[in-house]
């Protein structure tokens, strides 16, 4: 019999909805553990039966529980961008290492996604954890649904696509960072990294670096192919590394292009200061906690480690073993502790990246001297491309003023191009006239103290060989005068030596008619 009014209609469903309590509370009660364990199985079982749909959880929590799950962080990364557009509760954080707000899904909320015209639904949930006996932990959760006639698509490809978008996502969010190791020494006692690290804000690009453009060019070619070469390093079976080696004068870039290439590939810098490191081991420990998508950097490579010293000692050691014993014992040993990294800890330090790191890693070193290195520690496969940075060439002039001073022309330009043709000057100094000096200075002027410091330049350049040859010619004249000195002394020698006999002949003959 249906109920007359609605009033009695919601009196009959509240009665019956808290009968319905009732008998659960009973069963939850009386009933033993494992009549409600096979009942809960089964509940799931026919569940499933009639439900199509499965779903996939991605906890916050990872196996640790304090740490956070690295799927769930790419989950969180990959619907950023979803949840802001159709979620209604949306949470905002600042990302860890960001400057950036961060916007994700709020516990139980669901955005909807479509992959090769498979619909998807993401949904937050929250899982609590009695972390203690009276403290609960609350962690959140995402759960992602799909029919189960997609099961191979969506667990095959599509999680694919999640995980490599959600990392290229979070690789974009993050602030990168500039790494530099400290001596042990000065370490609190509570600092566990090796490595201490600053905000990497750095603005050098390789569009505002003064080279020649072809040259350029190839070196962008080069790193963008070694960061896009994930499946090609896999399939030659070597480790997705690459060395650089770049080498020339101060002033001509070196560090600059290092930033520049950071910023290209939206790399974290590891600045390696090798006399900061205690001891090889302690090498190979900073070595390991660097990580993936980074430059480790060690500038001026052959002013840290005494690198030709300790090839000579390698190459000549036998000969100069005798040196060695007759050398007071206490200045060896100090010589051992202030060497505190070795070359052949140095050559380990970039075999070890090659072999005991996974992920993508430069190694950049630079060297004013290059010819000062030793063989071994700047062979292919250890550095794989060698980049000279020389002088500024015109065209590298061009790409400064352009930058600069907003000028592709210039009726000074000729007198540039001549004077940089006939001496040298580095980009650093090209820059620096290039700089406006005050609110007055225009391009004209600019150009002007460039030209007056190629002059100047050029001026101590023959001065500078003036004397070179001034000096050459004084010693050549030495020279000679010492040959000639040499020669007269011979002759006088020689002569001393013939009267010597003529005397003996002399006397001997003497003797004889005696
Ligand atoms: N090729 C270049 N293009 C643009 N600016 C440059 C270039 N080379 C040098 N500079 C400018 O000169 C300054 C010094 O350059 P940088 O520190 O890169 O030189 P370096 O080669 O690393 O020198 P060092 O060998 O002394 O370390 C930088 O501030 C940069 O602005
Ligand atoms: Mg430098």
């Amino acid at each position: 019999m249906l109920p007359a009014t609605m009033a009695e209609m919601w009196a009959s469903v509240g009665s019956t909805i808290a009968s319905i309590m009732f008998v659960w509370t009973i069963v939850q009660r009386y009933c033993p553990y494992e009549l409600r364990r096979f009942f809960d199985k089964y509940t799931y079982i026919i569940n499933g039966y009639f439900n199509p749909y499965i779903h996939i959880s991605f906890p916050e929590a990872s196996e640790e529980w304090f740490k956070r799950s690295e799927a769930y962080t790419t989950v969180e990364a990959y619907l950023s961008a979803k949840a802001s557009k159709n979620a209604r509760r949306l949470k905002a954080v600042l990302g860890k290492d960001s400057s950036k707000l961060l916007l994700s899904m709020d516990v139980h909320q669901r955005v909807e996604d479509e992959f090769r015209g498979v619909k998807i639904w993401w949904a937050s949930n929250k899982i609590v954890k009695q972390a203690g006996p009276s403290f609960q932990q609350e962690k959140l959760s995402y759960m992602l649904t799909f029919h189960k006639k997609y099961r191979e698509q969506i667990t095959e490809s599509y999680l694919e696509h999640v995980m490599k978008e959600g990392k290229q996502i979070g690789v974009r969010n993050r602030q990168r960072k500039l790494y530099t190791n400290c001596p042990t020494e000065q370490w609190p006692i509570y600092k566990r990294s090796l490595w201490s690290s600053i905000v990497f804000e750095h603005p050098a690009s390789f569009e505002t670096m003064g080279m020649d453009p072809e040259k350029k060019q190839e070196i962008v070619e080069d790193l963008l192919t070694f960061s896009n070469g994930k499946n090609f390093y896999a399939k030659i079976g070597k480790p997705w590394k690459r060395g650089y080696l770049l080498y020339g004068p101060p002033g001509t870039g070196k560090s600059t292009m290092i930033a520049a290439m950071a910023n290209l590939l939206d790399y974290d810098v590891y600045d390696l200061e090798l006399t900061a490191a205690k001891d090889n081991t302690e090498l190979r420990k900073l070595l390991i906690e660097t990580t993936t998508k980074s430059i480790i950097v060690i500038e001026d490579i052959d002013c840290s480690l005494d690198l030709t010293g300790q090839r000579k000692k390698k190459t000549k050691k036998s000969s100069e073993d005798n040196d060695e014993n007759e050398r007071p014992k206490k200045d060896v040993e100090e010589e051992k502790k202030s060497n505190k990294v070795t070359l052949s800890g140095l050559l380990n330090f970039v075999d070890g990246l090659w072999s005991a790191c996974g992920g993508e890693r430069l190694i950049v070193f630079t060297t004013n001297y290059v010819e000062k290195l030793d063989p071994a520690l700047i062979r292919k496969g250890r550095m794989d491309k060698h980049i000279e940075l020389s002088y500024c060439s015109f065209e590298a002039f061009k790409a400064l003023a352009k930058n600069y001073l907003d000028l592709e022309k210039h009726p000074r330009f000729d007198t540039i191009q001549w004077l940089m043709e006939e001496t040298k000057i580095t980009p650093a100094d090209v820059a620096e006239n290039l700089m406006p000096k005050s609110s007055l200075d225009d391009a004209d002027k600019c150009l002007s103290n460039l030209i007056r410091a190629l002059e100047q330049a050029k001026e101590e350049a023959q001065k500078k060989k003036a004397e070179e040859a001034k000096l050459k010619e004084e010693e050549a004249a030495k020279k000679k005068d010492e040959e000639v000195k040499v020669k007269e002394e011979e002759v006088a020698k020689k002569k001393l030596d013939e009267d010597e006999v003529k005397v003996k002949e002399e006397e001997a003959a003497k003797k004889k008619d005696e």
